[in-house]
């Protein structure tokens, strides 16, 4: 289990006049088996924190602690598409990114092929797969290095909306299976409300607006009242902000 700090970050980008301010003072703090969801509309600055969280970007001012029982914690990275490897077996594209490729690493990388229902593509070519399919070996590939933190940045956008629904449930079952601390950058309101135990809402301008503790049992049925009762209160928010964005 990770813990997240986040202090005052900001992030502009120069060049324009003003520069663009993409995140602006956001402070929040992530504890333990959390599976936090950032929402906000276009352009509100989520991929941008996910970035800098991970380390592909740099903050222009503020702080950023992510550690495991005090030390540096590990993390695991899902992006919009699969980024795999074309000319590298599915196995080998989780292999790959273990830090040993011994007996062991490549037992826990079947194991993890097998809990998203792929363990028969192992010797397969990535070509070879449908985009889902492409989809959950790269969730796979996230799970199998056990990361403290797992940062997902939209992984279901580019999927239709039957396989992101199977795949919405195969990672809730993989998250309490696993109990990783997970951050998950989504536009889609009712993807955040099926999944999460916490929910961040950015608006225009990088402003951390809201964040909402999601109370209700698992599995969710999104068919069910109180879910729905969650995702029409979430949503009337969501619209607030996009009258804000103008
Ligand atoms: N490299 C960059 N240079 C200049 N401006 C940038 C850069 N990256 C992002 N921005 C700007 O920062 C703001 C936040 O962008 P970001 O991609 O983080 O938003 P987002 O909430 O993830 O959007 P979306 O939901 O559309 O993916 C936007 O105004 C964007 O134009």
């Amino acid at each position: 289990m990770a813990g997240v700090r986040v202090r005052e970050l900001r992030k502009e980008f120069p060049g324009g006049d003003p520069p663009v301010v993409a995140i602006e003072d956001i402070s929040f703090t992530v504890d333990g088996q959390e599976f936090v969801s950032v929402v906000g509309p276009s352009g509100c600055g989520k991929s941008t924190l996910l970035n800098i969280l991970s380390g592909i970007d740099t903050a222009t001012r503020g702080q950023v602690d992510i550690t495991q029982n005090g030390r540096p914690a590990r993390l695991g990275y899902v992006f919009q598409s699969a980024r795999l490897l074309p000319w590298r077996s599915v196995l080998d594209n989780l292999l790959f990114v273990q830090p040993a490729r011994g007996p062991a690493d490549r037992e826990r990388c079947r194991r993890y092929l097998d809990m998203v229902r792929l363990g028969h593509t192992a010797g397969q070519y990535p070509g070879q797969l449908s985009g889902g399919m492409q989809q959950r070996v790269g969730i796979a590939r996230a799970f199998s290095i056990e990361p403290d933190l797992l940062l997902m940045d939209e992984p279901f956008s580019h999927l239709d909306a039957i396989t992101a629904r199977s795949l919405r449930r195969e990672l809730h079952d993989l998250w309490q299976e696993t109990r990783k601390t997970v951050l998950f950058v989504t536009h889609d309101v009712s993807e955040a409300v099926e999944l999460s135990t916490r929910i961040l809402m950015l608006a225009p301008g990088g402003r951390l607006v809201a964040d909402l503790p999601v109370r209700l049992p698992f599995p969710r049925d999104p068919a069910a009242d109180e879910v729905a009762l969650a995702r029409a209160d979430l949503l009337r928010r969501f619209e607030s902000l996009d009258l804000l964005a103008g």
